[in-house]
């Protein structure tokens, strides 16, 4: 397992940053390697997010070592989304079958997490977001049918998407994490459109089932001063309370959506018009 650390940055920090400075600081790229545990400790309302990909063996990790407790979850709850073939999450012995677009809650406390793929032909692509939790959950596997779909946008305005929620009080209670999937409708290639702002809580995305040659162009920032990410397949995205987080494809995606901080009320949003934006 590797794991590395983002500081964050505030919105006056990135007036000044090149591109490659804020790939550095907002960009999560190479989350999912054959065979390889790889996450990110963000300094970002102190989120993880990661990725696990069990290829041709089964991958365990779970250690404490790299935030300083005894466990990795000692202290902390986790959210795992599959987004790609069949595969197991064993959490202490007990086996959870995740299909695609199935999601795990972990519980706080868990020790030994271990992580395998039906077949190494289409492995799991497990995605991971994990933050700090002040209480005991149980352990749950939240299916795609489980999960509770919210329907945004429309084909003619090309934002016509399903927006699923898995780890939310309705769905599967948790202590501050929040998890859920959008899918975009064929043709309509915006997200969150139109945008809003949390102050009460961060976010991270993770875009997915993008062809190869395709991007996402993501964008974030202040409304009055936004910046662009170009994604790729499998890069996750950090958004600070302070910035806005929507983006347009070249061609079909969907994303994880996860979120921490002051609250779980879905709608705690402040709308941001377009006409807002520069
Ligand atoms: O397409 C959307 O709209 C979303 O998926 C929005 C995210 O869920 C979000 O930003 C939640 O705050
Ligand atoms: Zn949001």
């Amino acid at each position: 397992m590797t794991m590395k650390v983002l500081y964050g940055a505030g919105p006056q920090d990135i007036k000044g940053y090149d591109t490659e400075r804020l790939r550095a600081e907002f960009l999560v790229e190479g989350m999912f390697q054959p065979d390889e545990v790889r996450l990110v400790y963000t300094h970002v309302d102190r989120l993880i997010l990661g990725g696990a990909m069990p290829s041709t063996k089964t991958l365990t990790f779970g250690g404490g070592e790299e935030i300083g407790t005894p466990f990795l979850l000692s202290a902390r709850e986790m959210g795992i989304a599959n987004l790609g073939g069949t595969g197991t999450i064993t959490v202490d012995g007990q086996s959870f079958t995740l299909e695609n677009r199935d999601v795990l809650y972990v519980g706080r406390g868990a020790q030994e997490i271990s992580a395998s793929s039906a077949s190494s032909d289409t492995p799991a692509r497990f995605y991971m977001n994990s933050v700090p939790a002040g209480a005991d959950i149980p352990h749950r596997l939240i299916t795609q049918a489980e999960s509770k779909p919210l329907d945004l946008g429309e084909a003619r305005r090309s934002n016509k998407r399903r927006l699923r929620m898995y780890i939310h009080p309705q769905v599967a209670p948790s202590c501050l994490l929040l998890m859920g999937i959008t899918d975009l409708a064929e043709g309509s290639i915006w997200n969150t459109m139109p945008p809003h702002l949390h102050e009460r809580r961060m976010e991270a995305y993770c875009y997915f089932d993008l062809s190869p040659e395709d991007r996402v162009i993501h964008l974030m920032g202040r409304p009055e001063e936004t910046r662009h990410l170009v994604v790729a397949d499998g890069d996750g995205v950090l958004s600070p309370a302070w910035s806005i987080h929507m983006g347009a494809g070249t061609g079909p995606y969907a994303f994880v959506w996860g979120m921490t901080g002051e609250n779980q009320e879905y709608n705690d949003v402040a709308p941001v018009a377009l006409s807002e934006l520069r």
